[in-house]
């Protein structure tokens, strides 16, 4: 289902934003974040619980993603194989039911941006985040200083909740974009579509 089909069906406004949203358009959400490559089994249940968060709470759940990789920044000698375009990102959010996705441009500025920052002035500031919904390994903020003990730690002082979501996981392995990877490197395309949790056979084709 495409996107705009998606919002015939559900009746509802749903929004992308190439950037952080302007003062005022958002005024209070759920959001979770991370790069969300491959939208694998982990990241649905992610989605879904922001998802139940922003029912609970009667506000609109927000997907902030990150384009390009944040490694592609970093350290492009390591930068991953791209499984999903930013464009299927925002349509897998969408499909999920999400009220909006924020695309975040990965700049060397916003790397070197310190997690406190990002949260009080994007989060805060630009979604007005009342609850956030992330994995319990995610970090952010530079060096990766901002993982779930300090986002909680920024909520009690600023006002919002924390979620650290148990990782999902498929018998002995954690479901991650970096297994999928692995699977498709090692010609396991079956591995890689049970971590995936879904047939996608543009992903299947990546195949070692
Ligand atoms: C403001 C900001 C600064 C970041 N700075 C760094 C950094 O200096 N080093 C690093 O390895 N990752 C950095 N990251 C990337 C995060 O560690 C992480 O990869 C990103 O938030 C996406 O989350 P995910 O990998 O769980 O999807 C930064 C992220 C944000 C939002
Ligand atoms: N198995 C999982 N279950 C639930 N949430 C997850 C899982 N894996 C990642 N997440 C969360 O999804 C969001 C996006 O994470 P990210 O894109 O880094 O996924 P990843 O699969 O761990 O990627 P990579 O393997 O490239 O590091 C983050 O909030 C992260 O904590």
């Amino acid at each position: 289902m495409t996107s705009a089909q998606h919002q015939l069906t559900t009746g509802q406004r749903q929004r992308v934003w190439r950037d952080w949203p302007d003062l005022g358009d958002l005024c209070a959400s759920v959001a979770t974040v991370g790069v969300f490559d491959g939208f694998h089994r982990g990241h649905v249940a992610l989605v879904e619980a922001a998802l139940a968060e922003g029912r609970r709470l009667g506000l609109p759940a927000v997907l902030v993603t990150f384009e390009p990789h944040p490694l592609t920044v970093l350290a492009p000698e390591r930068a991953p194989l791209q499984l999903l375009s930013v464009e299927d990102r925002i349509e897998q959010a969408l499909a999920l039911g999400v009220d909006g996705v924020v695309v975040l441009p990965f700049t060397p500025e916003l790397a070197a941006q310190p997690a406190a920052d990002f949260v009080e002035q994007g989060l805060v500031g630009r979604l007005g985040l009342r609850s956030l919904v992330v994995g319990d390994n995610f970090r952010c903020g530079h060096g990766g200083e901002g993982d779930v003990a300090f986002l909680a730690e920024t909520g009690r002082r600023l006002g919002f909740e924390v979620s650290g979501v148990d990782l999902v996981r498929l018998g002995e392995r954690t479901c991650s974009s970096t297994e999928v990877r692995r699977a498709l490197a090692a010609g396991d395309v079956a591995s890689a579509l049970d971590v995936l949790g879904r047939a996608d056979p543009r992903i299947a084709a990546m195949a070692g």
